[in-house]
């Protein structure tokens, strides 16, 4: 016999199921959260695709690179300037004579450039170089390539060769302080130019280049006085300024065999603080509790314990990996295309290498030490030197709050003694001429290379010329393995043959390109027109 419910109960039964129903529908919630991500994040892994030019002038052309029957006179070409030791030890303390040797030496070795009719010398600041190609067209804006002169000093104790001999070894390798930052810059434009003026072609578009000898320590007395010179003379709109910065990389990026061409589209901001502490001198054996020393220690152990905060995804560096989606593994390719979603956790793989880690924050370098005259005084003062690379997304002065914050100690002084906000991001994308320019020549020059756009972490001089143009990009064509990074300011930095060559194919084709889109091109000013 069935029992009927009594109206009381079937209330608290209907409510119970009412409850019951809400309940099991929150559950549902995450489920149906999680399948909704997870359809977003295949579906954007599956569509991902490395933005194409949509400029069909560029798209379509074949421009040759230079002739590869004078490879190896070029070679010994270069070895023969990284034999001129135009170092820089620090600001105002270089190798002036060897920067003049320099000099000479480049117009010894290129005489078409040197003597050409439409190409003019100029020696800026008695060290640095600026040269003006005047071409056909001159109502077009004009471009600028950069290099510099000056290389960081060189320890010979651990190199394969000394770092001044400039030696070919085993014919592959050219070696030497400067292969790539940055005289192979030099050598490869003027090379570039060589060949162009030897062809018996002249350009249609403009151009400058510029070679500032005090890069390593700053470019205030080069690349500035450049920017000074031209900007006095009316020239301060270029179409495109290209630097040294970064190169093709192979195997570096994980979860791809090709070849990756990073192309600085900004650069991080440089910060550069000194700390110091006045404690109380007196004589070793009756000690005060704690040293100017002690406290310095403690300050700097905080600022390298202490990071600072992650901000990648942030920036530029999306784009980064956004192109570089396509062309990697599929595991990869769900992170790099979704970094509004991994970002946090793509961040904590990549701290883990100094490389990486510099993509991820502003980083922190304890780079000089000062403190204590003789073993048993306690010295009165202790200075230490902090170098930062900022972040695009932080500024100067969040980066010196925070290490203040960090440090919290009123006895630690904090000067600032050299600052630069990153650079503001140059275009780039489908439908950016400028960009494009130098992409295509990369796909020209390169086999089996993907061009993305990316944050240079180190810095260069266009920091001087952020005023002539808002189109500045930083590379340098050559190809850089992983083992290779630290032969930047490193030991044995070294190009091969073959790199170099391709390099300088790099700079003719970015010559004859930039006249093919010269229909894209804006006009000169009058006033820019008569000073070219
Ligand atoms: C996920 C990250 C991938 C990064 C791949 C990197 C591959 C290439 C490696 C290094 C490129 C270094 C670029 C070198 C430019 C160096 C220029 C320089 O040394 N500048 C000085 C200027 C300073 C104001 C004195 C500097 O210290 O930055
Ligand atoms: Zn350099
Ligand atoms: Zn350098």
């Amino acid at each position: 016999m069935v029992q009927s419910k009594s109206p009381k109960w079937q209330l608290r039964w209907r409510c119970g199921r009412w409850w019951w129903k809400v309940f099991k529908l929150l559950l549902k919630i995450p489920l149906v959260i999680g399948l909704l991500l997870s359809v977003v994040v295949l579906y954007r892994a599956f569509t991902a695709s490395t933005p194409a030019s949509t400029l069909d002038i560029l798209n379509n052309a074949q421009t040759a690179g230079v002739d590869d029957g004078l490879k190896m006179e070029r070679a010994h070409r270069l070895a023969g300037a990284l034999r001129i030791s135009t170092i820089s030890y620090e600001p105002g303390k270089q190798e002036t004579g060897e920067l003049l040797k320099l000099h000479r030496y480049l117009e010894k070795e290129f005489p078409a450039v040197h003597n050409c009719s439409f190409v003019k010398r100029e020696i800026i600041n008695v060290y640095s170089l600026l040269y003006t190609v005047t071409g056909t067209s001159p109502d077009k804006l004009p471009y600028m390539l950069a290099s510099h002169l000056d290389v960081v000093p060189a320890d010979p104790e651990h190199w394969e060769v000394d770092p001044f001999s400039g030696k070919i070894v085993n014919n592959t390798y050219i070696y030497g302080r400067g292969t790539i930052d940055d005289k192979g810059g030099v050598l490869g434009i003027l090379e570039a130019l060589e060949y162009l003026i030897k062809k018996g072609e002249r350009p249609q578009r403009s151009f400058f280049i510029a070679f500032g000898h005090d890069e390593e320590v700053s470019g205030k007395q080069g690349a500035q006085e450049i920017a000074r010179v031209l900007l006095k003379r009316g020239v301060d709109r270029l179409d495109f300024v290209l630097d040294e910065g970064y190169t093709v990389t192979r195997y570096i990026f994980p979860g791809t065999r090709k070849h990756v061409a990073l192309v600085g589209v900004s650069e991080k901001g440089y910060l550069t603080l000194e700390l110091s502490v006045n404690g109380s001198p007196g004589h070793s054996s009756f000690p005060p509790w704690e040293s100017a020393i002690g406290i310095l220690s403690e300050a700097i152990t905080k600022l390298e314990k202490n990071k600072l905060p992650s901000m990648f995804g942030t920036g530029p560096e999306r784009s980064t990996f956004e192109y570089l989606a396509p062309h990697v593994g599929f595991l990869h390719r769900l992170l790099y295309s979704n970094m509004w979603l991994f970002s946090g956790f793509m961040a904590r793989i990549m701290e883990k290498e100094a490389l990486s880690n510099a993509y991820v924050r502003t980083t922190s370098a304890i780079t000089v030490f000062h403190g204590g005259i003789k073993e048993n005084v306690v010295p009165a003062h202790a200075k230490a030197t902090i170098n930062h690379r900022v972040h695009p997304s932080q500024t100067i002065s969040e980066v010196i709050e925070f290490d203040k914050r960090t440090i919290d100690d009123p006895r630690v002084e904090i000067k600032v003694k050299a600052s630069k906000e990153a650079h503001t991001v140059s275009p780039y994308g489908p439908d950016d001429v400028q960009f494009n320019l130098i992409a295509r020549s990369i796909y020209q020059t390169f086999d089996d290379v993907v061009v993305i756009p990316g944050v240079l972490i180190a810095n260069t001089d266009t920091r001087w010329y952020l005023g002539l143009s808002s189109h500045l990009y930083r590379f340098f064509p050559t190809v850089i393995y992983p083992q290779d990074t630290n032969r930047y300011h490193g030991i044995d930095e070294r190009i091969s043959i073959d790199n170099y060559q391709q390099a300088v194919s790099f700079y003719y084709r970015v010559m004859k390109n930039a006249d093919l889109i010269i229909g894209h091109v804006a006009s000169t000013t009058a006033h820019q027109q008569r000073e070219l």
